[in-house]
């Protein structure tokens, strides 16, 4: 399927009622030289600029639409004066060879979302519920209002760089009645001994990870999910996460998480020539189904940090458990955010400077048999416990071609001797396939459901 992930110029049909913003900026250059908080995107920088090109001419040429060129649902709408900012006007494409929210760059608000099938509910009720939700997921993501009673929730804010991403996750397969085509690969994750999972808040038939740089956007966004599902499937636990505000700074590129860690610098590149043979399927995989061509799987932990703890080390010992400088994220055996970690180096008393146990050390791909995965995560905050201690952390994602060989293979590594594992704990767990984007005319998992 071609890459479709340029915008098609408006016409009168296709048209928002929310304007363009007059020329999106270039973004600012991360550790590999693309933006690490805007477009880890891979499309290419020609495509991503004839892209924002495109979007400027929209509003250059005075796009700017009221009643005439309205999308449904907002048709009644006045005129609209007001430019979107650059952030409003943030498009991510829903048509597109692999699912968007896999490979942007992070957003400034998330909510993952897990659903059962409804009693009685089967490959029928999930085939049409999927249909539902891709329609309005590329409406949303075009700026567009919802089908049927929009909330107007998101009206004046633009699509703001909004993704809605669709995963299964092993019961979906039983619960239809389609075991025959239940990849392998989703084989229940073998428990680790640093495990305290809830049941509760794990797993699920469907999984729903939306994100957008506006958190108006992203809430329109899941409340228009929940209400699609209608009587078909019911909320069996929902998420919410944040990352950095973009444009909040130029500089560092890669995002702080709650620990005040830069963390993303060495995530695979989509510029590298083995990044689509790890984060995604191909079409002749030999193992796995055919529908999952152009899928990825998702890992998701509800990592909880144990702040208290953490905060209360000193900056030495903090950087001793990654392997990283705090403030620029340089490797300690020297040099800058992107100098390649010497792993041999050592001190005047002959230790290594970066420990042994050292979280940066253990994760890399030359000491897991090349194991590689895209980290695209979420912080969470959900409130202050009665004992003070903060419910807060990381929505942990990874995406990778094969979570045995990704996720499975560090986590393993991760649990027989994390210098970090004494201040985190996983707390909730899901895997999940999230198959190729949808062709034109086509809802996501079509392949599936209708094989
Ligand atoms: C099983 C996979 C991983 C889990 C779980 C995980 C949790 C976790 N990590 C951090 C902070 C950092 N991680 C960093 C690097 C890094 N981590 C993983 C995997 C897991 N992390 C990988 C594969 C890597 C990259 C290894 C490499 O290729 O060199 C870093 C260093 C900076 C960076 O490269 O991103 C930090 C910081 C936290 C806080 C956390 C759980 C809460
Ligand atoms: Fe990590």
């Amino acid at each position: 399927m071609p890459d479709q992930s340029l915008p098609e110029a408006p016409t009168p049909a296709t048209r928002s009622t929310r304007a363009r913003a007059p020329e999106s900026p270039a973004p600012a250059a991360g550790p590999d030289g693309e933006s690490a908080q805007r477009p880890a995107s891979a499309e290419s920088p020609a495509k991503d600029l004839t892209r924002r090109r495109l979007l400027g001419a929209a509003g250059a040429s005075g796009l700017v639409l009221g009643a005439a060129g309205a999308a449904a649902g907002y048709a009644t709408a006045p005129a609209r004066a007001t430019p979107l900012s650059s952030v409003g006007a943030g498009q991510a494409m829903f048509h597109v060879k692999h699912q968007p929210g896999i490979t942007q760059g992070l957003q400034a608000r998330g909510h993952l979302v897990a659903f059962d099938l409804a009693a009685g509910a089967g490959r029928k009720e999930a085939a049409a519920l999927l249909r539902r939700w891709s329609e309005t997921a590329r409406r949303l993501m075009a700026g567009e209002a919802t089908a049927h009673d929009d909330t107007d929730v998101a009206r004046d804010a633009g699509p703001s760089s909004l993704t809605v991403t669709f995963g299964f996750g092993n019961s979906f397969f039983t619960r239809t009645g389609l075991e025959k085509q239940r990849p392998v690969a989703l084989d229940p994750l073998p428990a680790f001994s640093s495990d305290h999972l809830d049941a509760t808040r794990s797993n699920g038939d469907l999984w729903v990870q939306i994100g957008a740089d506006d958190a108006l956007v992203a809430f329109h966004a899941l409340r228009a999910i929940q209400k699609d599902a209608g009587s078909a499937a019911k909320v069996r636990w929902q998420m919410n996460g944040f990352n950095r505000t973009p444009g909040a700074t130029a500089h560092p590129m890669t995002a702080r998480n709650l620990m005040g860690q830069m963390d993303g610098t060495r995530n695979p590149k989509p510029s590298e020539s083995d990044f689509d043979e790890r984060i995604f399927v191909p079409a002749d995989s030999g193992k796995d189904p055919a529908w999952m061509a152009n899928g990825s799987y998702a890992v998701v932990r509800r990592i909880r940090m144990l702040l208290d703890h953490w905060e209360k080390l000193s900056l030495k010992a903090q950087e001793q458990v990654i392997g990283r400088r705090k403030a620029d994220g340089a490797a300690l055996s020297g040099g800058t955010e992107t100098t390649e970690m010497d792993l041999e180096k050592t001190d005047a008393n002959g230790d290594l400077v970066v420990p042994l146990n050292a979280h940066a050390r253990i994760t890399r791909p030359d000491q897991n048999g090349g194991a590689a995965m895209l980290r695209r995560p979420f912080s969470y905050h959900d409130g202050i416990d009665p004992d003070g201690t903060p419910d807060a952390g990381l929505l942990f994602v990874c995406w990778q071609a094969d979570p045995v060989r990704g996720f499975v293979t560090v986590q393993r590594k991760l649990d027989r001797g994390d210098a970090l594992s004494q201040y985190i704990r996983h707390e909730s767990s899901g895997l999940f396939a999230v198959p190729g984007g949808a062709a034109k005319g086509e809802y996501v998992g079509q392949r599936l459901l209708e094989a």
